[in-house]
């Protein structure tokens, strides 16, 4: 481990995680053996190819579905008591954003479930559209906005109770080249401001090294850890850094290890 990382205090800790799908006799592990630490302020992303077993991962983590067996705890509690406590939010692929609300109705609903009135919680929903560029859009309604706009409202609706961590899972998949990049820019620089632990899925190379502080890749079948890789960039992300030698050389060794576990999978 990295001797800045070793400092960081451990948020979210995995011990020998697997999960099994089906009824006895047509048994399917998906995930074996998956252990990791995860530190505070820390991106982390998942990547392997489709099927390994990502979303399954982070559904786990985010207690919306359980381990076959192994442990894992979010600030030394169990993920139920940690959501309980609304102390993560969560960002899918699609949005979801409900269609008869504005775009700030979808980002205060939150706040508005835990019986706040808008008086108290005006000044943070400003601060969210400002943070993901949508002041200006606030009264309108998801019908109306771009693909790349609703998936904005998607992350200011997950911030707005301020939670410590996000899990994400291949928020931008859906989304044109030009828009992912702008949005993994502006994703960083939120995790940047608002120091949240991310845990990220991602199917795209350059979006985790991108993106992330570490990258663990998992292989298929069952899903398992193959390696993990630190992203050695420091916290100057711009759109030239994808261009840059370094940034090219890590997601070229990545790129070997994603190819490597595939083919270990097929020996
Ligand atoms: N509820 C379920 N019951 C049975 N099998 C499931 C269930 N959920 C997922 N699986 C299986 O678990 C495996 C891993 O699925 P998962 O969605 O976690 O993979 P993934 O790596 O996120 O894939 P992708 O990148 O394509 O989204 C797949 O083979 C899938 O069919």
């Amino acid at each position: 481990m990295n001797s800045e990382l070793s400092r960081q205090k451990v948020e979210i800790s995995l011990d020998g995680v697997c999960k099994v799908f089906g009824k006895k006799g047509r048994q399917v592990t998906v995930l074996q053996d998956i252990t990791f630490d995860v530190h505070q302020n820390e991106f982390v992303s998942l990547l392997g190819p489709s099927g390994c077993g990502k979303s399954t991962l982070l559904r786990i983590m985010a207690d919306l579905l359980q381990p076959s067996s192994g442990q894992i705890l979010i600030e030394k509690e169990h993920p139920r008591e940690v959501r309980l406590r609304r102390k993560f939010g969560i960002v899918l692929q699609q949005p979801t954003l409900f269609e008869w609300r504005t775009v700030q109705e979808n980002i205060e609903l939150p706040l508005e479930v835990l019986g706040q009135s808008r008086s108290e919680y005006r000044h943070t929903v400003d601060q969210l559209l400002d943070t993901v560029g949508l002041t200006k859009f606030k009264d309108y309604y998801p019908w109306q906005l771009s693909g790349g706009m609703q998936q904005r409202v998607a992350i200011a609706r997950a911030l707005s109770l301020d939670p410590p961590i996000l899990f994400m899972d291949e928020p931008f998949s859906a989304l044109d080249e030009f828009t992912k990049d702008k949005l993994q820019i502006e994703l960083y620089a939120i995790k940047k401001k608002t120091k949240k632990t991310i845990i990220f899925v991602s199917q795209s190379v350059s979006e985790a090294v991108f993106l992330s502080d570490r990258v663990i890749i998992l292989t298929a079948h069952p899903g398992r850890i193959h390696s993990i890789h630190h992203v050695g960039f420091g916290e100057e992300r711009t759109a030239q850094t994808r261009d840059s030698d370094p940034f090219q050389a890590l997601s070229a060794a990545i790129r070997t290890s994603l190819y490597e576990g595939q083919s270990h999978k097929a020996e």
